[in-house]
């Protein structure tokens, strides 16, 4: 069996984080490890308080897993701190695993700081050129560029303002515009539209975490980057649409592995 492994933050309620990639990784048919990077007290409504996890233990949690068990693919969600960022990025650069999919996780849907301000600029430095795949939402995108997106055009060029960050390909998420969710692939030669159509429901927490987490997943069973973020856009579209009213806020996705099987998508190489 092909493995996943993330490196991001625990969301305790189950919805995003840590906990969302593992279900997305199990619904996408690899076998998911974990690396936690900070403890969020997180609901569907509120991010309560954060704990950074010290970096000597996320070293050992990147060493212990690289030293012993394949890593077919990273997914890399939260990394609260630029002593965090600073980490992960050396231990990647030593055990130079295939694939990395970078979410750059900066704020939660009710206002929390998930990344300080000061460490945006190593997230850009040290992690960005190491990325297979970012996959900004709108908002870090802006952060990331220090610009407005506010329109499709806007999208084609923040995508190349993106990549000269230094990753290999962009995946632009088009989810915080108004109209239709459209994502916007580009890898320096070309670009590729995968539209969406936009489903009514405030039940949208850890869409971005779930949708890397899918794209990780495909990478690690041998599908090309295209046919990764194909499957993966099928993916959370089906898990928002069959997404869950549990909380008083923002409730999570569903990954449904029997919805998404019978739903006919064929993913398997
Ligand atoms: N209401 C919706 N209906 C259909 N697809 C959606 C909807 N909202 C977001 N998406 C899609 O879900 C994926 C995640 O996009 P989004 O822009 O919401 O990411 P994110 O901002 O990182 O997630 P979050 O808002 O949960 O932090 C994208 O493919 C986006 O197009
Ligand atoms: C620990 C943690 N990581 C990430 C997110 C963002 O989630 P998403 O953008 O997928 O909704 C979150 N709310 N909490």
């Amino acid at each position: 069996m092909k493995t996943a492994l993330t490196i991001a933050g625990s969301d305790s309620g189950g919805g995003a984080g840590i906990q969302a990639d593992l279900k997305s990784f199990a619904a996408n048919g690899v076998y998911g490890m974990s690396v936690i990077t900070a403890v969020t007290a997180q609901n569907t409504q509120e991010v309560r308080s954060v704990q950074d996890i010290d970096n000597e233990i996320i070293l050992d949690q990147i060493e212990v897993v690289f030293d012993d068990i394949p890593v077919d693919a990273v997914k890399i969600g939260m990394l609260s701190s630029p002593a965090t960022v600073e980490t992960v990025a050396d231990a990647l650069k030593k055990y130079e695993p295939k694939h990395i999919v970078l979410d750059p996780v900066m704020v939660s849907k009710g206002g929390h700081h998930l990344l300080r301000q000061e460490a945006i600029q190593s997230l850009k430095e040290k992690m960005i050129p190491l990325a297979t795949i970012i996959t900004p939402n709108i908002p870090e995108a802006e952060v990331l560029i220090g610009g407005e997106i506010v329109s499709s055009e806007d999208m084609l060029s923040a995508c190349r303002q993106l990549r000269e960050l230094g990753a290999k390909t962009v995946l632009l998420k088009g989810g915080h515009l108004e109209g239709a969710p459209n994502d916007l692939l580009y890898d320096g030669e070309s670009f590729h539209w995968f539209s969406g159509e936009r489903i009514q429901t405030k039940n949208t927490h850890g869409t971005g975490c779930t949708l890397s987490s899918a794209i990780a997943a495909n990478l690690a069973k041998g599908h090309t980057l295209y046919d990764s973020v194909k499957l993966a856009k099928h993916y959370i579209t089906i898990a928002i649409e069959h997404s869950l009213a549990l909380g008083h806020g923002h409730g999570p996705t569903n990954h449904f592995y029997e919805l998404y099987r019978k739903a006919g998508v064929k993913n398997e190489l």
